[in-house]
């Protein structure tokens, strides 16, 4: 479905994002469907864009929640997803996230290193509970995509390698306090290969096997996220090959499989619209300047990502520029020499695929308030958040004054 920019412009003023829902719908459908073999949970990585109207749409159509914090996990529940859907991942969650983890009794506390098990048991020990866990396995491949979002090789903090895994699985079996439900494995982020995807899962099936041998029985096998989207020309994973792909790894094991993907679900049915203030050319450079800046959309600047970008006028005179944004960096770019057409004051500006680590990477950086939300589903457009205004930047602050 197409959605007018500029109706919404007018509505909502500029920049914006704007969420496409019956697309997001369809990235489910599409996931779930193709899991439709076996027992399987979608948990939507709530990293990717937190919007409780995103999450809770997700969640209406049968979604659970990956979270990074005791944030998310309670932006989860506020929408209505079961404790049961949830799982809890990071490498440095704090004793009260694990006690209020452990308290709201969510699927599993993803556990991302030795040190972190004995704290869980601990803690599981005081509350005097049982937690469910899960371990998160590094399994050392090279996942192919930007280094910044790699999180599967050895030298990326993540996970715990095999033998360590193992050890854990056993310190489990012989503590009251930890019930090992679980194993996870995410190698990284916009993947575009279903190799590294493959490798990664059969080394993770191989364990739950050694460990079935032993009698540790794993009730979930978590996949991970990772599955890349279109930005540019990509050509992506077919998402029946890779789910096929799993199953087959998964061949005489009676276990549900969890993934849990953010970009591949939001990210292309986002886009970020600003509008054009100036134009200028300093010698040879032209710039256009406008509203939006990387404070609102910083995927260009921090890791040179591409997004595809429209101006939204009729003009035919094309040159190359710098799309830059009003924030006192000269990092603050949305594309550097690119071919555009030549704008007027006001002309919109489109930034594709911005529905995934957009609005969550905002910041208030240089006192802009972030940008607002809009949902569009069924032709119907809705306002999920409010732009923040100067009163909201500064709410939380004591003036101190002499
Ligand atoms: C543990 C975990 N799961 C899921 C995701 C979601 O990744 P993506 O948005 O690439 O699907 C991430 C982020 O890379 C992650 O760290
Ligand atoms: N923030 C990254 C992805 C990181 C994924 C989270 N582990 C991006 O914008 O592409």
């Amino acid at each position: 479905m197409s959605i007018n920019f500029k109706e919404l412009a007018n509505k909502y003023q500029t920049p914006y994002y704007v969420y496409d829902f019956d697309h997001i719908t369809a990235q489910y459908n599409e996931l779930k469907g193709a899991f439709k073999a076996r027992k399987s949970l979608v948990a939507y990585a709530v990293k990717a864009n937190s919007n409780l109207s995103v999450i809770k749409h997700l969640a209406s159509l049968g979604a659970g929640a990956d979270c990074v914090s005791i944030g998310e996990v309670k932006r989860a529940l506020k929408v209505g997803i079961a404790p049961y859907k949830i799982i809890f991942s990071g490498v440095g969650k704090i004793d009260s996230e694990i006690k209020e983890a452990l308290e709201l009794g969510i699927l599993m506390i993803n556990v991302e290193s030795d040190a972190e098990l004995q704290r869980v048991e601990a803690i599981a020990k005081e509350l005097d509970v049982v937690a469910r866990i899960s371990i998160r396995v590094n399994p050392n491949i090279d996942p192919k995509t930007h280094p910044y979002i790699s999180t599967g090789l050895h030298e990326n903090k993540f996970g715990v390698d095999i033998d360590t895994a193992k050890r854990m699985y056993i310190q489990c079996k012989n503590s009251e306090n930890l019930d090992p439900q679980g194993i996870h494995c995410h190698i990284g982020s916009q993947l575009t290969e279903l190799e590294p995807i493959k490798e990664s899962v059969k080394i993770v099936a191989d364990l739950v096997r050694n460990l079935k041998a032993i009698k540790i029985e794993l009730s979930f096998m978590d996949i991970g996220g990772g599955l890349g989207i279109v930005y540019d020309d990509e050509k992506l994973i077919d998402t029946n090959e890779y789910a096929q792909s799993v199953l087959e790894t998964m061949f005489g094991l009676d276990i549900t499989i969890i993934c849990e993907p953010g970009r591949f679900l939001v990210g292309n049915c986002g886009t970020f619209v600003t509008k054009v203030l100036y134009e200028k050319v300093n010698g040879n450079k032209r710039f256009v300047i406008v509203d939006g800046a990387m404070n609102d959309l910083i995927r260009p600047s921090l890791y040179n990502a591409y997004h595809k970008i429209e101006v939204l006028n009729d003009n035919k005179e094309f040159s190359d520029c710098n799309l830059v944004g009003p924030v006192c960096e000269s990092g603050d770019f949305f594309a550097k020499n690119i071919d555009l057409p030549k704008t007027e004051h006001n002309d919109l500006i489109a930034i594709y695929s911005a529905g995934a680590y957009g609005f969550t990477m905002a910041s208030n950086y240089n006192t802009r308030g972030k940008v607002a939300e809009i949902a569009v589903e069924n032709g119907v457009d809705r306002l999920i958040r409010k732009r923040e205004t100067f009163e909201d930047l500064i709410a939380l602050e004591e003036e101190f004054l002499k």
